[in-house]
């Protein structure tokens, strides 16, 4: 549309998101997704382990045409993008969830409930449990349940968010979108959690939105800690691939392998969880040399653009989950605006894929990256 001399209603420079969703948002809604945990350095370490990577291009490669599919899980998918879970998506924007060729991991947190939303998909359907503690097994059964019935493949179980960690923004703005019922869908229409807390407070849920969305936050975000041994309740209970997401070392890896898992996510929540910590792409080639080869290793926190899937690719990763952008765009823009984030960043993806000698996801190899010592061109911090 450029070269027609059509300006795109949103940016197509990644640099350009999240000021642009800033404008269309609350400082409250804006604050809580591009917030992060404490002075926000998990962020910015993020932001400058793509930097100490750099990709050396060939020429005369002949790759006129390029093939950007991925396989997953037995799976073909056109491309090595992943919508990564994020809850709470009607305070950006009303169109909420939406879909395109990229699929949509269902967050737990999401303000649709499971049925809703795999109704609204007809691609590939994953969905990421926020995990009850154990004296809420029977609930956890029944997400799991409701999922498989509703067509889900793969699910994701999320790691690092057992209670929510210390947010400075959403602190100051004294802002908790869950408290006030949006993000709590999935609880609310579950009958199990519905028959429980009818039990417990002889109230329905419509009687006081409010308490009910105070006693589906204890369900799901107790502040009380799993332990490995109980992935054994998952495995019980679903049919097909398990993957873990919030897995930053090697330790952490090889638990998921001896625990029977599908999958792992590389991923530290995009810095929201815990501050001062490692960037994410920094742990990635280190636990693909342990693990790689026993189960799939997929990659998020920090991914802003083509180059940026590139390098996780070529250090092992099989796929890439974008989180933040694909907000911005929806704020930006509804639907639209999510969905030309994912285009923008597909055929940025192609074109410095082929302008750089290669044809398919498969060339994406250790050899085509130098790694920088010393000097590192600009790390970008965030806002
Ligand atoms: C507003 C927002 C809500 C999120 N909600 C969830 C969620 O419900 N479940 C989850 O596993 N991760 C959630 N995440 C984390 C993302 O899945 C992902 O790990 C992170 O955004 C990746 O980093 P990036 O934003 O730098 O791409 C959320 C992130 C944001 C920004
Ligand atoms: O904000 C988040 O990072 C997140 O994962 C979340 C947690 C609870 C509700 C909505 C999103």
């Amino acid at each position: 549309m450029g070269l027609q001399g059509i300006r795109p209603s949103v940016s197509t420079d990644p640099r350009n998101w999240e000021a642009e969703a800033k404008k269309a948002l609350s400082a409250n809604a804006f604050g809580y997704v591009a917030g992060g945990a404490g002075e926000r350095a998990t962020m910015d370490s993020n932001r400058a382990a793509f930097r100490k990577w750099s990709i050396l291009p060939r020429m005369l490669q002949g790759n006129t045409h390029r093939d950007l599919s991925v396989e997953l899980f037995g799976r073909k998918y056109p491309n090595p993008l992943l919508m990564a879970p994020v809850g709470v998506n009607k305070i950006f924007h009303n169109d909420g969830e939406q879909e395109c060729s990229v699929p949509y991991i269902m967050s737990t947190a999401a303000s649709a409930s499971i049925e809703e939303m795999a109704a609204a998909s007809d691609g590939h359907k994953w969905f990421q449990l926020y995990w009850p503690m154990r004296k809420d097994d029977d609930i956890t059964i029944s997400m799991l349940q409701r999922a498989q019935k509703a067509g889900v493949e793969v699910l994701v179980v999320t790691l690092d968010l057992w209670a929510l960690s210390w947010r400075p923004a959403d602190l100051d703005n004294a802002y908790v979108p869950f408290f006030l019922g949006i993000g709590d869908q999935i609880g609310f229409s579950d009958p199990v959690f519905q028959k429980k807390y009818q039990q417990q407070s002889g109230k329905s849920i419509e009687d006081d939105v409010r308490a009910a969305a105070m006693n589906w936050e204890g369900v799901v975000f107790s502040g009380e800690a799993h332990k490995w041994e109980d992935l054994e309740l998952l495995k019980a209970n679903w049919k097909g691939p398990i993957v873990l997401k919030g897995i930053q070392t090697v330790e952490d890896a090889n638990l998921a392998v001896q625990h029977g898992m599908d999958g792992i996510i590389v991923d530290n929540h995009g810095g929201r969880q815990y501050d001062g910590a490692v960037g994410s792409l920094d742990m990635l080639p280190e636990i693909v040399d342990a693990v790689g080869d026993k189960l799939t290793v997929l990659f998020g926190s920090g991914i802003r653009t083509g180059a940026d899937v590139m390098k996780a690719i070529a250090l092992g990763a099989k796929a890439c989950l974008v989180g933040r952008p694909i907000i911005y765009g929806l704020a930006a823009d509804g639907e639209a605006g999510a969905t030309h984030v994912l285009k923008c960043m597909l055929a940025d993806l192609d074109m410095n894929l082929g302008l750089v000698g290669l044809t398919s996801c498969r060339d994406l190899k250790r050899n085509i990256l130098r790694r920088n010592e010393g000097f590192l061109p600009h790390a970008a911090t965030s806002n």
